[in-house]
């Protein structure tokens, strides 16, 4: 019997928190971080066929390879390898529909792997378990093992070592996508270059803000966002300024770039007021297009209902 075709959601993620500390001898960046998972999510359905392909739909889709430089297909070639299955040839189609930005310093290709790894561990019946997927998913990528488990987590290693950190209530985010993607190791090494040139401004300790997330409360929470990071994608991008200083005067408690950029989330009061500052970021014109999200929302998840069924996320055009 053919097995049904899985489709996974997963969702993008915010970092909180991003400091950085020196770049280490195997190249990446000691972290400590807070992630958390938001309501802005892509779909990825893994079904059974005898010729490999890989389709993608939605957000940015062109933007996105299809070939073996995919994320989802480094997954399955994990997989098969784990599994004596030809990673050359996995007997799989998949299919990703996009509603996370690409190149946007949101995890969208880390979130379509940790989606990949769910969906064909069930379809190939692996019955792995958490562990061992969170271990594989660290082989894919740095932000991999978050996609996975979502909600809210702190991120320590080169932020694939992750425990969960509680947050009380729901935070409502504005969320202003730019025209273009950032590289991740583009902005990383300008950081470097910053910090070589003018010292090293660095972003506070965490505990602060693991407080104000404990407390749920959305003001505290908004003066302690920071991502050291957010001076090399600026120094990269310099309008990134113009849109968070946008957002904050369009009634946003607080803006930071999300990750590697250039993405940039805008922490608001409540769901209505994210309603109504993304309307007035719209209209100001800064960013290519503005979103409005929720979280935490958990990890990549099998869905059981049909991916038809998939709710529109509200979206304002710019
Ligand atoms: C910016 C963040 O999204 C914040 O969560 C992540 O640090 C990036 O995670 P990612 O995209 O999964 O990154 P990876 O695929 O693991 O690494 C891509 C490149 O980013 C840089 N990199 C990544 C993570 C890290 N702790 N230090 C780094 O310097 C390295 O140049 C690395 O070669
Ligand atoms: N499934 C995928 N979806 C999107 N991009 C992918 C995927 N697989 C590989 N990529 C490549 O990865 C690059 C970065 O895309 P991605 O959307 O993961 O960036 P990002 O959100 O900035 O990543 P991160 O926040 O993890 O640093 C893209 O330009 C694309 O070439």
């Amino acid at each position: 019997m053919v097995p049904t075709p899985i489709t996974v959601r997963v969702p993008a993620k915010v970092n909180l928190h991003l400091s950085v500390g020196d770049a280490r001898p195997d190249g990446y960046h000691e972290l400590v971080t807070v992630f958390q998972a938001l309501s802005l999510t892509d779909d990825v359905t893994v079904l059974a066929a005898d010729e490999p392909a890989l389709e993608v739909q939605g957000e940015g889709a062109d933007s996105v390879p299809t070939g073996p430089e995919n994320l989802a297909w480094k997954a399955v070639r994990l997989l098969a390898e784990r599994s004596g299955r030809d990673p050359e040839n996995p007997g799989l189609r998949i299919s990703i529909n996009k509603g996370i930005p690409v190149a946007g310093g949101m995890a969208g290709g880390s979130a379509d792997a940790a989606a990949t790894l769910q969906a064909v561990n069930q379809l190939w019946r692996l019955e792995l378990g958490r562990d061992e997927l969170s271990e594989i998913a660290a082989q894919i990528g740095s932000d991999v093992p978050f996609s996975l488990q979502g909600g809210t987590a702190l991120g320590t290693g080169r932020g694939e070592s992750l425990v969960p950190v509680l947050a009380r209530h729901t935070f409502h985010w504005v969320i202003a996508l730019d025209k273009e993607g950032l590289s991740t190791p583009g902005v990383y090494g300008e950081l470097d270059r910053l910090r070589a040139e003018n010292g090293n401004g660095r972003i506070g300790e965490v505990e602060p803000l693991l407080e104000a997330l404990a407390s749920g409360d959305p003001r505290q929470l908004a003066l302690l966002l920071g991502n050291d990071l957010q001076a090399a994608a600026v120094s990269l991008r310099p309008n990134l300024r113009r849109t968070l200083r946008a957002g904050v005067q369009a009634g946003a408690l607080a803006g930071v770039v999300s990750g590697s950029g250039p993405t940039c989330a805008f922490l608001c009061t409540d769901g209505e007021e994210a309603v109504r500052v993304a309307a007035e970021l719209s209209g100001a014109g800064v960013c290519r297009t503005v979103r409005v999200a929720h979280g935490p929302v958990p990890g990549a998840k099998v869905l059981t209902e049909e991916p038809a069924n998939r709710p529109t996320p509200p979206q304002v055009h710019a």
